[in-house]
């Protein structure tokens, strides 16, 4: 189970506080929207819920770490892959940056990551194509765990669909749990079984 439990966090000591007593528990698994306002702190709960940051009170608990040495059980996912990837590398290195060795990244998932893709450069394929390596890339260190922060939000109907799809059928297979942080209710709704809602202080 990965829980919060009162979580409090800002950035700054003189800033307001970003995350006023969250608390919430998902099961392995499980997959759960988390909403609200822009600038309710949704991205930043998904960050000190992946060990990112570090909550000023409260806690986070989440089962064993995962098997990859190095991996945080909680991986998380963001709306823009290329940020997250260096564009000199080649997407067969990217995927290594998991942990995972040579012949697991032969060997990825094809409806995920495309085997021709492997010696192209980020720049070398489509954005949504990019989302998928992203999340091969953190299904790949066998997590727990994975909050996806907006992760189809740029992408067309059809690649939203595809890409969610991909990631759902991992998670059943794997029981990994998912946090889909979303501005989108109709995709939370097909995608979540329950959804949380932040609100912004007034
Ligand atoms: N690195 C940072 N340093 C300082 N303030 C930050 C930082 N990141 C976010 N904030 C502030 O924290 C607040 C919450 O931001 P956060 O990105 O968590 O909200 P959000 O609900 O995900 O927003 P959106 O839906 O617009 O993506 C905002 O006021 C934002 O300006």
């Amino acid at each position: 189970m990965l829980t919060a439990e009162d979580l409090w966090y800002r950035y700054d000591r003189r800033s307001p506080w970003v995350v006023r007593g969250t608390s919430l528990s998902v099961a392995p698994g499980e997959v759960v929207g988390l909403r609200g306002p822009s600038g309710s702190g949704k991205s930043t709960v998904g960050r000190l819920l992946a060990g990112l940051l570090t909550p000023d009170r409260g806690e986070v608990r989440v089962g064993p770490r995962a098997d990859r040495s190095g991996a945080h059980p909680v991986q998380l996912v963001l709306q823009h892959p290329e940020r997250a990837m260096n564009p000199h590398w080649r997407i067969r290195d990217i995927l290594a940056e998991s942990g995972a060795d040579r012949t697991e990244v032969d060997s990825v998932d094809g409806n995920l990551v495309r085997p021709e893709w492997l010696d192209r450069f980020p720049h070398e394929i489509s954005g949504g194509e990019l989302q998928r390596v992203n999340l091969a890339r953190a299904l790949l260190t066998r997590p727990r765990y994975i909050v996806a922060d907006e992760i189809s939000t740029s992408l067309d109907a059809v690649t939203q669909a595809r890409s969610w799809h991909l990631l759902l059928n991992h998670a059943r297979t794997d029981t990994i749990g998912v946090i889909a942080i979303s501005h989108d209710n109709d995709l939370l709704a097909a995608v979540a079984t329950r959804t949380i809602d932040l609100h912004t202080a007034s």
